[in-house]
């Protein structure tokens, strides 16, 4: 029995637009962002896959990205759970700094490093390894439980509390996970054994 594991990062949102770090704060969906949500629920329903659970973060466009699939898959009497450890990651200082300002201020490369290295944190906030310490035990103790069980998980979050799954569920190094990039929208789907390691990854 496998268990089925649907991650999707939220719709793009009006500080994506904006370009702006936007880590803990909480914008909502821009135009184009409920749009792909949208799609992606369309996409899951066209392939048969109706989830068993269904878990976002606590913050605005994670939740809308989630309300907007069920709605296109046509499920709307369900509970959904929201947990702040799978917010995105807390960008500190930065949060609210336009992208291209802080590469003109520190420099292209120490912006690379405050946003996608493993263990640096950008000052004031969380590096993806402080990210993991939060969104991991929660996904061991709340979530690798069902997909044992052989059930199908929707989890709707952001781009590197996802990333801090991905990279634990995949087996990635530090290295391997800075050039993993997850698009607006996009869903990321894993078949998950009975012992709660990963099968295999499954495109749409
Ligand atoms: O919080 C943010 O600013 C974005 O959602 C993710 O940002 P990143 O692409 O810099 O990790």
């Amino acid at each position: 029995m496998t268990g089925t594991l649907i991650l999707v990062r939220h719709g793009q949102s009006e500080w994506n637009l904006k370009n702006l770090f936007t880590g803990w704060r909480n914008p909502d969906l821009t135009e184009l962002g409920q749009t792909e949500a949208r799609a992606t629920g369309k996409a899951l329903k066209a392939h048969g896959i109706v989830p068993d659970l269904y878990y976002t973060s606590a913050l605005r466009r994670a939740q809308h990205t989630l309300d907007l699939m069920l709605e296109e898959m046509d499920i709307l009497n369900v509970t959904i759970t929201r947990n702040i450890a799978l917010n995105e990651r807390d960008y500190g200082d930065l949060s609210g700094l336009n992208k291209d300002d802080a590469r003109d201020k520190w420099g292209e490369e120490q912006v690379l490093v405050w946003r996608r290295s493993f263990d640096v944190p950008p000052p004031g906030g969380e590096s993806l390894k402080d990210t993991a310490a939060r969104t991991l035990p929660y996904y061991d103790a709340e979530i690798v439980p069902q997909l044992k069980a052989g059930k199908t998980v929707l989890i709707a979050a952001h781009g590197n509390s996802l990333r801090a799954l991905v990279m634990a569920i995949e087996g990635l190094t530090p290295d391997e996970i800075l050039k993993r990039e997850i698009g607006t929208g996009e869903p990321t789907i894993y078949k998950i054994g009975a012992d709660g390691a990963l099968v295999e990854r499954v495109e749409l």
